[in-house]
């Protein structure tokens, strides 16, 4: 994406309407409140890094655009779509249009990486066909193996993912994720569990996909340097609101401090 267009997009003022649009989204738990009240838009393409400190909401608040966490209040309209009354078919096929990187990868670990990758076809077909590599469609396979080939992985396709480095197994999960053929990709932390140069190659690994293929990329960060690296724009939680809400290019690393030393 050229420069200018990127900027228009980060500044809002860019033609496309919002791909996330959250406003008054609460959230406690048992009478406990987590999430106070966040309004934040996200336009198509840009890649926005929700940082904060230890327990001030943010992968609530991520779970909840999804309803992985049921809001407690608020509206959030996600892909033109009303999430809060979706019917559990609605919701389902919602949810395929949204690839999610977790902390830890949820894949298969005795399965090979190809067939985990052919899992990420499921919201297109259903049954066996969607599980087992073997049993895909030879379209699927191809797909899936290319998939494989732009994390990297070509190569272990056919190894069992646990078999795999922690890097290797989180990047099979980001190919995973681009088999979805995704609109949005939600990644909480997905360097968390990894050593500092794994973690940063994941990181790089999936802001590079997600601009080549134009995706709307909103990440839990829990590293300033990868904020301030891969994201073009920067929303800061404390104690469940919103405090700060800038386009990175306009932010200096001591105003990010304050997030990462809590
Ligand atoms: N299912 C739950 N039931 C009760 N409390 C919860 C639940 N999920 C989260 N919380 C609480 O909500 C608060 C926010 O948690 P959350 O995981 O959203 O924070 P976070 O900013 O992502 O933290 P971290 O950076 O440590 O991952 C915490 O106090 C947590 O204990």
């Amino acid at each position: 994406m050229n420069a200018p267009l990127r900027q228009a997009i980060v500044t809002g003022s860019a033609q496309a309407g919002p791909v996330v649009s959250v406003s008054g989204l609460a959230k406690d738990f048992n009478g406990n409140p987590v999430l106070r009240g966040l309004d934040f838009a996200v336009a198509a393409g840009v890649a926005t890094a929700l940082i904060g400190a230890n327990g001030s909401g943010k992968s609530t608040a991520l779970k909840c655009l999804i309803r992985l966490v049921e809001p407690s209040a608020g509206r959030v309209e996600m892909l033109g779509q009303h999430v809060a009354g979706l019917g559990a078919r609605d919701l389902r096929r919602f949810r395929s249009q949204v690839g999610v990187v977790w902390q830890k990868h949820n894949l298969v670990p005795r399965l090979s990486a190809l067939s985990n990758v052919v899992h990420g076809v499921q919201a297109r077909m259903a049954g066996p066909r969607a599980w087992f590599q073997s049993l895909a469609p030879e379209t699927v396979r191809e797909e899936a193996l290319a998939c494989l080939a732009r994390v990297g992985l070509e190569a272990k396709a056919l190894q069992r993912v646990d078999s795999l480095s922690g890097g290797q197994q989180q990047r099979v999960a980001i190919a995973r994720v681009l088999m979805q053929r995704p609109a949005i990709v939600l990644a909480d932390e997905p360097d968390a569990s990894l050593d500092p140069q794994s973690g940063e190659e994941v990181m790089r690994l999936l802001s590079g996909l997600a601009r080549q293929d134009g995706l709307t990329l909103l990440f839990i960060s829990h590293r300033m340097e990868h904020t301030l690296e891969f994201s073009d724009r920067i929303l800061g939680l404390q104690g469940g609101r919103i405090v700060m809400d800038r386009a990175t290019a306009s932010t200096d690393a001591a105003q990010l401090r304050r997030f990462f030393e809590e």
